[in-house]
């Protein structure tokens, strides 16, 4: 794995976003995936909100995507190896760029076609801990018309990443601006930060 953190970590260097195809292997998005469109259909995904919970606003004119935590408590298989890979990832890190990550968040996240998620940055007014935001895409065979890019808003440019299978995205949650462009397909992903306590 040590290859892909470097390459996570080294564009995240050169260019303010870290990115890594294939972050996940082919199995575990696949069984990621299957994990969330079972928890949709049981309804237990919920409409996601702004703000932490001290402070929590749905507004679904600023995003309308769904959400479910991931959770060691949950037993899956398949969520604790990607929580074993986050572990391997964090002390990575940890290690290499003393960055004193020492907890994370992580859930799974689903837009129905149409939704989008409107220009903001990652890190709560009211709470400083989450230092890196990660997100990680569900999505095989996404076509440049199913949209649902994430738009990155640098000070002289747009970068626009789409959300193919298994790519990681990385990035500083207090800096960067960000949106996500309507998507004309379901869009799932695993979103998450790296927190500082
Ligand atoms: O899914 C993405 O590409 C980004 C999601 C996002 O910005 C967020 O959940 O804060
Ligand atoms: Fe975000």
């Amino acid at each position: 794995m040590e290859k892909i953190f470097n390459t996570l970590i080294d564009s995240f260097i050169n260019d303010k976003v870290g990115i890594a195809e294939n972050f996940l292997n082919e199995s575990l998005a696949a069984h990621l995936k299957e994990n969330l469109i079972s928890l949709f259909r049981e309804k237990l995904m919920r409409a996601a909100g702004t703000g932490n919970d001290a402070l929590i606003v749905h507004n679904k004119l600023v995003r309308s995507d769904m959400i479910y935590w991931l959770d060691r408590k949950n037993n899956n298989i398949w969520e604790n190896d990607f929580f074993d890979l986050m572990d391997s990832f964090v002390s990575y890190l940890n290690s290499s760029c003393y960055t004193g990550i020492t907890g994370y968040e992580f859930h799974y996240t689903l837009y129905e076609k149409g939704s989008f998620y409107t220009k903001h940055v990652d890190q709560f007014g009211n709470n400083a801990s989450r230092q890196y935001s990660m997100i990680m895409y569900l999505n095989t065979d996404w076509q440049k018309e199913d949209g649902g890019e994430l738009c990155i808003h640098h000070r002289d440019n747009l970068q626009n990443i789409s959300p193919v299978n298994g790519k990681s995205v990385f990035f500083k949650s207090s800096e960067l601006e960000h949106e996500v462009l309507v998507t004309n397909q379901p869009r799932m992903s695993i979103t998450g930060w790296l927190k500082m306590n």
